[in-house]
């Protein structure tokens, strides 16, 4: 007897959007086995295909043999055979025709997971006779087309039907398109989405792509088609995962993106939803956000999916979001999953990232996104690239240096790096010019790394004892030059017309200068760039060394580097890893002078084009850029205080008694300056500056919800207040430890806790502020690059959101506890002044009673939607869905 086959696939291309599509087919070619079913081994992604057989085949015309057969180029997942209308009609909606057309009807509510058992129609439609499907997907336009629908596109395949014949095969013919459901599709359940990395989609799309990630936390990752696997891709922290995602398409995690440099900007969103493999992977990737880490913006979690209709227009991202809590340090990435990642108040630092745009150069635009570059938001190439994002939520935001994630994606198939010459011992070759401290320190490491170390001066004999200690061999310069093609300057830059500068045509070039040694010209210059408005004038003026050595030696190749170390550093030897920043023209000699930096066991960090110089010779110059916010506002904050303790407890009462006769000045209240007054204001400003941690990140949270989308710039106010959240934070634990050290050297015995008058408040309060001090400590600890480098970035967003808020919930008992009758009252002497546990208790309530609304579940889940990417009005004028 023969047996034809009947081949059905199921394609659950999306639980919540795209219905089911069933397709029969007479497969001729499929084996025939005594099962009903059987499995054909598919290509590992592919889910597994279940074959049925047709007890009913139609006659082997040759016409109908091939007719609909459709083997997927992607993987079907669930076999999906309905059932007896008659007797599951409610669950599957199949329904019978009378003879000869049967209709089969697939919505999306037929169980696609659970697979029941292949059990075959009790009536099956006879293969003579016409069978008529029903698909509720979208008609597509289809009579004449051949190619079988793809399993994502909602495109189904129509044939017009025909009479009933014996030599006509089954056919599937659309009717009675449902309309699409109204309700905007859910995002998939991160548990139900794809496990998919952002690492196994950038493998995918680019396969030849070589990814090197640097997690500022301390370890370093590299990722090639070689070597990937989904387990080092789920190794990777999702946020770290994120972020490269997002380096690697040229975004920039911190940067603070202008409504007109983000329309230079091609639309990364696009480009993911347009992916090549068509595989759908890249919609799970949210460039969220993050983060993660608090300041570097952590993205949420296994990225949840954002809605397909989402508007893939790219809108201006506006940076974004939170405090104490992460600058979205696991700033890459977002990126966002979970709940964790999502934390409302806790935007990671990626979240405003919008999907950046690929650059031309990605090594470009992932090197601006360096924290070097971000120290100087000011600068040009800073305020281009790198202002940051910031994840509202965490407080102790990561300590950016060493949070910076530095990735440099280079193609494998681009051309290798310039090997350095070898001598006979197999060392490598280098040319350091200059015998100064720099050039002897780096000497030194570089003899360490064993290389071979030509040391050119001016005078050979001179420094040769100096060179040779070092392990290094003095040389002239034109000497020198001859052995490599790869040459450190280590000679001031106003002495580079010295050197013999035709003897650096066509070498690599390292120029190791900060800035020039002339202070005055120095100033000048980095006043004239910073200041200059004109980007005409910066150009000509304010044009970094590196790219006056470019000018000046037009055939060599310069390269930037090493100019962040200090010979003082370089020659004790640095323990554990120094980030350096590389720029540079050409990839070719980037990539080698990464390699000596390597050499030295250094970080080096590829910042881009030579232009990125006029960032990088600042940096040893910057001084404490991103405390000065912090510090500032720690200090008005403190003096406030210290003004009414000093006010309350000690003018007012010699004030108010000022007019009366025989009056004198009271200084007896002035002996508890440092021991009260000093104490109460730290008090109240650790208590203020907590609530100033975490009260920019709800209201980031509440203009994301008032604008519906997370791809629009803050002001630049709460920009930088959620920027220096970090600081403050550290700041605060400062003021509290002062407070507390006070507190028990000279307060304890006077407070009386255990008096009746405070009866339970006494142990409470204490308790709470002791609790207050404890944890506060576990967060700063937590923001310690050493400390945060082991945990995961779940267990970052926790402690920094969590137990931050939990932290501003005890300080806020502290007070109200310990000022329970004083809170309210106010006997309105002395100027009206509040007490200062009325003064320092208003923010942080108001801080709570914020965050509030934020945490119920209809807020919280339109916070954390739109965190993940969803908008609900675009930009751009579409309204998302
Ligand atoms: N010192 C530091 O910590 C760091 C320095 N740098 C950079 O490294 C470079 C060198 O710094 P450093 O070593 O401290 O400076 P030094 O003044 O110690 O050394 C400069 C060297 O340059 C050579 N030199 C001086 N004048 C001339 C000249 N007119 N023509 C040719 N060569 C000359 C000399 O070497 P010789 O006599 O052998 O010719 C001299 O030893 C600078 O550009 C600096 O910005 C970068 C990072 C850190
Ligand atoms: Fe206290």
């Amino acid at each position: 007897m023969r047996v034809d086959r009947e081949l059905k696939y199921t394609y659950p291309t999306s639980k919540h959007t795209t219905p089911l599509q069933t397709y029969t087919s007479n497969h001729p070619f499929l084996p025939v086995t005594n099962k009903h079913t059987c499995t054909l081994p598919t290509h590992p992604p592919f889910h597994q295909q279940t074959y049925t057989f047709n007890p009913f085949p139609p006659p082997p015309t040759p016409s109908n043999q091939k007719t609909h057969l459709y083997p997927p180029p992607l993987p079907p997942t669930n076999l999906h055979i309905p059932n007896p209308p008659h007797t599951h009609p409610s669950t599957n909606n199949l329904h019978i025709q009378p003879r000869p057309t049967t209709t089969y009807t697939s919505t999306p509510s037929l169980p696609r997971t659970n697979n029941p058992p292949p059990t075959l129609h009790p009536h099956p439609p006879h293969p003579f006779h016409q069978q008529t499907y029903t698909s509720n997907t979208p008609p597509a336009p289809s009579r004449t087309n051949p190619t079988p629908p793809h399993p994502f596109h909602q495109q189904t395949h129509i044939q017009q039907p025909t009479p009933p014949s014996l030599t006509t095969p089954p056919t599937i013919t659309h009717h009675t398109p449902t309309p699409p459901h109204p309700l905007p599709p859910k995002p998939p359940h991160p548990h139900h989405a794809p496990r998919r990395t952002s690492l196994e989609a950038l493998h995918r799309t680019s396969p030849h792509t070589r990814v090197d990630v640097s997690h500022p936390r301390g370890r370093s990752y590299t990722y090639s088609s070689s070597r990937y696997s989904v387990n080092d891709g789920y190794y990777l922290k999702t946020s770290s995962v994120e972020r490269c995602h997002a380096l690697a398409f040229g975004e920039s995690w911190h940067r603070r993106r202008s409504e007109s440099d983000w329309q230079k900007r091609p639309n990364s969103k696009n480009k993911m939803a347009t992916n090549p493999a068509g595989t759908g992977i890249m919609e799970n990737i949210t460039p969220s956000d993050s983060p993660p880490s608090p300041f570097d913006a952590p993205t949420s979690s296994p990225l949840p999916s954002v809605p397909p209709n989402t508007p893939s227009t790219p809108s201006p991202s506006g940076p974004p979001t939170t405090p104490f809590p992460s600058s979205g340090q696991p700033r890459f990435p977002s990126a966002s999953q979970n709940r964790d990642a999502k934390m409302p108040d806790l935007p990671e630092m990626g979240e405003n990232e919008s999907p950046g745009a690929q650059r031309q150069s990605q090594v470009s635009s992932s090197s601006r996104n360096s924290t070097l570059l971000r120290k100087n938001p000011r600068s040009r190439g800073a305020s281009e690239t790198s202002a940051g994002r910031i994840d509202p939520g965490t407080a102790f935001p990561p300590y950016d240096p060493r949070f910076s994630l530095s990735l440099s994606v280079s193609a494998a198939n681009g051309a290798a790096a310039s090997q350095l010459p070898l001598d006979d011992d197999g060392r490598k070759k280098i040319v350091v010019l200059g015998s100064g401290d720099f050039g002897l320190a780096l000497a030194t490491r570089l003899v360490q790394a064993n290389y071979r170390v030509a040391v050119g001066s001016r005078d050979p004999e001179r420094c040769r004892s100096k060179v040779e200690a070092t392990g290094g061999i003095p040389m002239t310069h034109a000497e020198a030059l001859r052995e490599s093609a790869v040459v450190v300057l280590a000679v001031p830059f106003q002495h580079t017309g010295s050197l013999p500068l035709s003897n650096l045509a066509n070498k690599i070039v390292i120029d190791s200068e900060s800035c020039h040694f002339d202070n005055e010209t120095m100033h000048a210059r980095l006043v004239l760039y910073r200041r200059s408005s004109n980007p005409k004038d910066r150009d000509s003026s304010g044009r970094s060394q590196a790219e006056h050595l470019q000018n000046l030696l037009p055939t060599a190749r310069v390269v930037k580097a090493f100019n962040v170390l200090s010979a003082y550093t370089l020659s004790r030897g640095i323990r554990g890893s120094k980030e350096v920043p590389v720029c540079g023209d050409d990839k070719e000699a980037k990539q080698l002078v990464s390699e000596v930096v390597k050499d030295l066991r250094l970080d080096p960090t590829d910042l881009g084009g030579l232009q990125s110089a006029r960032e990088v010779e600042e940096i040893p110059f910057q001084f404490f850029t991103e405390w000065k916010f912090g510090v500032i506002l720690s200090t008005v904050v403190w003096c406030i205080m210290f003004v009414v303790t000093l006010f309350r407890s000690q003018l007012c009462s010699n004030l108010e008694n000022m007019h009366k006769p025989n009056f004198t000045w009271d200084w007896s209240g002035f002996d508890g300056i440092v021991r009260d007054n000093v104490s109460s204001s730290s008090a109240g400003a650790a208590l203020t500056l907590l609530a100033l941690c975490y009260l920019p990140g709800v209201i980031a949270a509440y203009i994301q919800l008032a604008r519906g989308t997370k791809y629009s710039e803050f002001p630049l106010w709460l920009d930088t207040w959620l920027k220096g959240r970090k600081h403050i934070g550290i700041l605060m634990l400062w003021n509290a430890a002062i407070h507390a050290i006070l507190v028990l050297s000279y307060s304890m015995g006077s407070v009386g806790l255990y008096d009746d008058t405070y009866s339970w408040r006494g142990p409470t309060y204490v308790a709470c502020g002791a609790f207050t001090l404890l944890l506060a400590g576990v967060l700063g600890v937590a923001s310690l690059p050493s400390v945060s480098a082991s945990m995961t970035w779940r267990e970052f967003s926790f402690v920094q959101s969590r137990v931050g808020w939990l932290v501003l919930l005890l300080a806020s008992f502290h007070i109200i506890f310990n000022f329970w009758d004083g809170l309210i009252k106010n006997n309105f002497s002395c100027y009206f002044l509040p007490s200062i546990a009325q003064l320092c208790i208003v923010l942080p309530l108001l801080t709570l009673v914020l965050k509030l609304p934020l945490l119920t579940p209809c807020v919280d889940r339109s916070l954390t939607r739109i965190r993940q990417g969803y908008e609900r009005v675009s930009l751009h004028g579409l309204t998302g869905v």
